[in-house]
């Protein structure tokens, strides 16, 4: 069974291991991998998925990749892990935590001096990447806590729980956080089509620690709020921009733009290496996926055929519509081009 102590993906006797999740809610099963393009295919068919899981996923691929190469000159390790960096690398276009855990492995890798030594680097620093998430989400949790009071409903979108991490959880970690610091709080998850991590993520998950969970339709959100069966919402992100411009699941958006309708506070919560000081709002990536996760639920057909289909898998929810944005070094709140290089400035 899953709980928050086990790790969504994990480094062990030289292997990759992963939840396989897709087979979840009913199933729960363990994948191992010894080859890094079975880690790429891994990420790009959502066996592991989320923004943080995926980075240091990314960066068990690069330990696997050193592995499997050859090179007994740091030139020819190097040249070798560039070309599995790659490869990871154009996986999933949107969350930033990918290249931030693929980067941050590369510039490790280029200090030493043999291949072996390299070798040795690039796995230990993808272990302490793992280590870290851990202990990142739990600063997160408690930093978010205090947003929340005994008896709140928590509305949240997706699934941004231990199965979107290494463990624990972003906005799952703060609702954790909440109820571990004494205070009674239900959730709300919604369902999350087209391909409901809602219900079979986070549903799944809040229920087996325990948690007075209620699922909801997307399409029930502003009934929810209108009706005051919640309170207060909180998400993950895949990326944030400098501006505090949001990028998270498909339909946050919509969720956002609902609370702010019905005045109701939605936090982001995210650790910094979600938060992509370079890149402008415009020119992040959507991820367009596949028609036939809109055209049909699992392997059941409910569309005709030949239709066009538009699918984005995240969407920009724009700053004005969030109360705060929750990291492991403090919560930011507008203007959010002040707060947030604040938050990097607390990491030095
Ligand atoms: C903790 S990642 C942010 C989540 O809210 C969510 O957008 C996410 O998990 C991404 O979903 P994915 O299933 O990888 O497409």
């Amino acid at each position: 069974m899953i709980d928050s102590s086990l790790r969504t993906v994990e480094w062990k006797n030289n292997k990759v291991i992963m939840i396989e999740q897709t087979k979840l809610p009913n199933e729960l099963i363990f994948v191992e991998y010894d080859d890094f393009n079975q880690v790429a295919n891994a990420i790009k068919t959502l066996i592991v998925r989320g923004a943080p899981a995926i980075g240091v996923s990314g960066a068990f691929g690069l330990g696997l990749a050193a592995l499997q190469s050859k090179a007994t000159t740091k030139e020819e390790i190097l040249s070798d892990l560039e070309k599995a960096r790659k490869i990871l690398f154009a996986t999933r276009p949107t969350a930033v935590n990918l290249g931030w855990g693929l980067e941050k492995i590369m510039n490790v890798a280029k200090t030493g001096e043999t291949a072996e030594q390299i070798r040795e680097l690039v796995i230990s620093t993808a272990k302490k990447m793992a280590d870290e998430d851990i202990e990142i989400n739990k600063a997160m949790g408690k930093n978010g806590s205090v947003l929340f009071d005994d008896n709140d409903t928590i509305m949240t979108h997706c699934n941004a729980g231990a199965l979107a991490t290494v463990a624990y959880g972003t906005a799952l970690g703060v609702i954790r956080a909440t109820r571990e610091s004494g205070k009674n709080v239900k959730v709300i998850a919604t369902e999350t089509r087209p391909i409901q991590q809602g219900s079979r993520l986070t549903a799944f998950e809040l229920k087996h620690d325990g948690f007075d969970v209620s699922l909801v339709p997307d399409t029930a959100v502003g009934y929810s709020m209108a009706n005051r069966l919640v309170n207060k919402v909180v998400v993950g992100a895949d990326r944030i921009v400098k501006t505090g411009h949001v990028f998270n699941k498909i339909g946050t958006y919509q969720v956002a733009t609902m609370a702010k309708q019905h005045g109701i506070p939605f936090y982001v919560a995210a650790p910094l290496s979600t938060i992509d000081l370079e890149t402008k709002a415009d020119d992040v990536i959507i991820e367009m996926r596949k028609g036939s996760e809109v055209t049909g639920i699992g392997e059941k057909k409910t569309a005709p055929d030949d239709i066009g289909v538009i699918n984005p898998a995240f969407d920009m929810t724009p700053p004005e519509l969030i109360s705060g944005i929750i990291t492991e070094k403090g919560v930011a709140t507008a203007p959010y081009e002040e707060s947030i290089p604040k938050l990097f400035q607390a990491n030095n």
